[in-house]
This record gives C-alpha cells, sequence and structure tokens, in this order.
C-alpha cells in the first residue's frame, strides 16, 4: 500500500516549494538553488535507476524510482508547471 499517491506527494511539494524552510526541507532547498541543480539530480537519479535495474534487487530498482520521480516533480514544481501540464501528454 503506498504511504501516498503520485498527486499527494506534488501538493506537498508545492506546498513546501512557496512556504518550506531550506534548512528543513530538501524540497525547498533544491527550488532555491534552481533548475540547473535540480536538472542534475535527474540525471543523477535516473543513472541510478538503470543500474539498479540491471544490477540490483526488485526494491532497489523501485526506491531508485521513487526518488527519480520525486525529483522530477521537484522540477515540475520550480519550472511552474502543474501535473495537468504534464498529464495532457501522456
Ligand atoms: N520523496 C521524497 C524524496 N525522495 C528522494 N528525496 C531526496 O533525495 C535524496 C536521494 O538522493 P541521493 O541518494 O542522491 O541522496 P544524497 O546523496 O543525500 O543527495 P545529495 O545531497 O547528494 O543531493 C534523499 O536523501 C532525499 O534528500 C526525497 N526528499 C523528499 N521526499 C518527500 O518529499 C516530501 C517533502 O520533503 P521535504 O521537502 O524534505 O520536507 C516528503 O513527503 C518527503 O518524504
Amino acid at each position: 500500500m503506498a504511504s501516498k499517491t503520485f498527486e499527494e506527494l506534488f501538493t506537498e511539494l508545492q506546498q513546501k516549494a512557496a512556504n518550506g524552510d531550506p534548512s528543513s526541507s530538501r524540497t525547498a532547498q533544491l527550488v532555491q538553488q534552481g533548475v540547473h541543480a535540480i536538472g542534475k539530480k535527474v540525471v543523477e537519479e535516473a543513472a541510478e535507476v538503470w543500474m539498479a535495474a540491471e544490477h540490483e534487487s526488485d526494491e532497489r530498482t523501485a526506491e531508485e524510482i521513487s526518488q527519480l520521480l520525486y525529483h522530477l516533480q521537484v522540477m515540475m514544481v520550480a519550472r511552474g508547471l502543474t501535473l495537468d501540464d504534464v498529464y495532457a501528454h501522456l
């Protein structure tokens, strides 16, 4: 059972970006650093997904995918995109 849905996480991240303290919120910290820093994390996490899928367990692969999805959501928030903006292309 998921502890939160993709949509619930996105709403939480929008709130953290708007009101969060960068000293305690990873999201607020990343948004403050900007799209260049967030982009580097997206690429890093994508590579970790690839390596986990080829060489590690299902659990580790799922964990890396969750971290990639988190950083993609942070990028969306930093760019002011909504979930609907992305869903329109799915
Ligand atoms: N789902 C996540 C999540 N997934 C991944 N991460 C971050 O991504 C990191 C994983 O990347 P790495 O393995 O590269 O970790 P790292 O080496 O410590 O990262 P760097 O300092 O090198 O960038 C974790 O340490 C977290 O900082 C997340 N940070 C927050 N969330 C959720 O986002 C919500 C808001 O969190 P805060 O903004 O921190 O309040 C909460 O529900 C959190 O559970």
